[in-house]
């Protein structure tokens, strides 16, 4: 998907990862930006839409952890606003396992709840549009980091409910892939919990490894959005991206 003149859709956009695509998303020159964060920035909003005046940029406060039909409720005034969407990417996530329940809320229930939400409008049974979906999930979803057990299960979640999005795309004509970050350097990963404590020094302990940057990162998500692979599972680690192909260990048959 070429990002020029589309109009997109970012939860979690100002975020350490979040913004740093914002900005190479709006330098590739879409028609609108609009970015859905818990956290609200004014000067990050002045400065993207400084990097690209074409580019039309609006914010509005959203927390996943909404009742869907609150959800439901701020993507009609968008579509009112945008009229069509294009693009729509999943980005909410915390870290610490000490917060077992919203650690769930978050990165899956959060997720799953604005994919759903949008489906309403774009969902081609009900003579909608179809779309494209980017989660951000993460290599955590594949290999856990086990000392963080319920964050890596929640990746490992919305890795599984991606790629059950995509094999539904001829139903629904939404098309969806897995963006799944190795360790990048964000506020995120500078100190968080581990579950029962089992690992006090679980960050300090990563942080003795490689990492990338969130350029690094950022440049190979627009990459991703470019190549717009209904299915894929993007690995976007150390400055990389390359394609996972996930082993087939069962088959529904279905
Ligand atoms: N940093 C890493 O190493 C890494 C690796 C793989 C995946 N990820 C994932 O990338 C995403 C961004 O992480 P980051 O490292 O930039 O961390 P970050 O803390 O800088 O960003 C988290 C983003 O999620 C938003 N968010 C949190 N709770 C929310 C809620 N209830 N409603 C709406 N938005 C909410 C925050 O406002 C922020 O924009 C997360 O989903 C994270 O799990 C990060
Ligand atoms: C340093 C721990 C990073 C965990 C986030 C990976 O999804």
């Amino acid at each position: 998907m070429a990002i020029a003149n589309k109009n997109i859709i970012f939860v979690a956009g100002l975020g350490g990862i979040g913004l740093d695509t914002s900005r190479e998303i709006v330098k590739s020159g879409p028609k609108n930006l609009v970015i859905l964060d818990r956290i609200e920035n004014p000067a990050a909003i002045a400065e993207l839409k400084a990097i690209n005046p074409k580019v039309t940029v609006t914010f509005y406060p959203y927390d996943v952890t909404v009742p869907l039909a609150e959800t439901t409720k701020l993507l009609t005034t968008v579509f009112a606003q945008l009229k069509t969407v294009d693009l729509l990417i999943n980005g909410a996530g915390i870290l610490d396992d000490h917060q077992i329940e919203r650690t769930i809320a978050v990165n899956f229930t959060g997720l799953v709840n604005t994919t759903t939400a949008i489906l309403e409008f774009w969902d081609k049974r009900k003579g909608g549009p179809g779309g494209v979906i980017a989660n951000i999930c993460s290599v955590t979803g594949f290999n856990a980091i086990y000392q963080v057990p319920v964050y890596s299960a929640s990746k490992a979640a919305v890795v599984s409910f991606t790629s059950s999005l995509a094999k539904l795309a001829p139903i629904t004509g939404v098309t969806a892939y897995s963006i799944n970050p190795g360790i990048t350097k964000t506020t995120l990963v500078h100190k968080f919990n581990s579950w029962l404590d089992v690992e006090p020094r679980v960050a300090e302990l990563l942080d003795e490894h490689p990492t990338q940057t969130t350029l690094q990162c950022a440049q190979n998500f627009v990459k991703a959005i470019e190549a717009n692979q209904n299915g894929a599972i993007w690995k976007l680690d150390l400055g990389r991206l390359d394609p996972v192909n996930w082993t087939k260990h069962w088959d529904s048959g279905i």
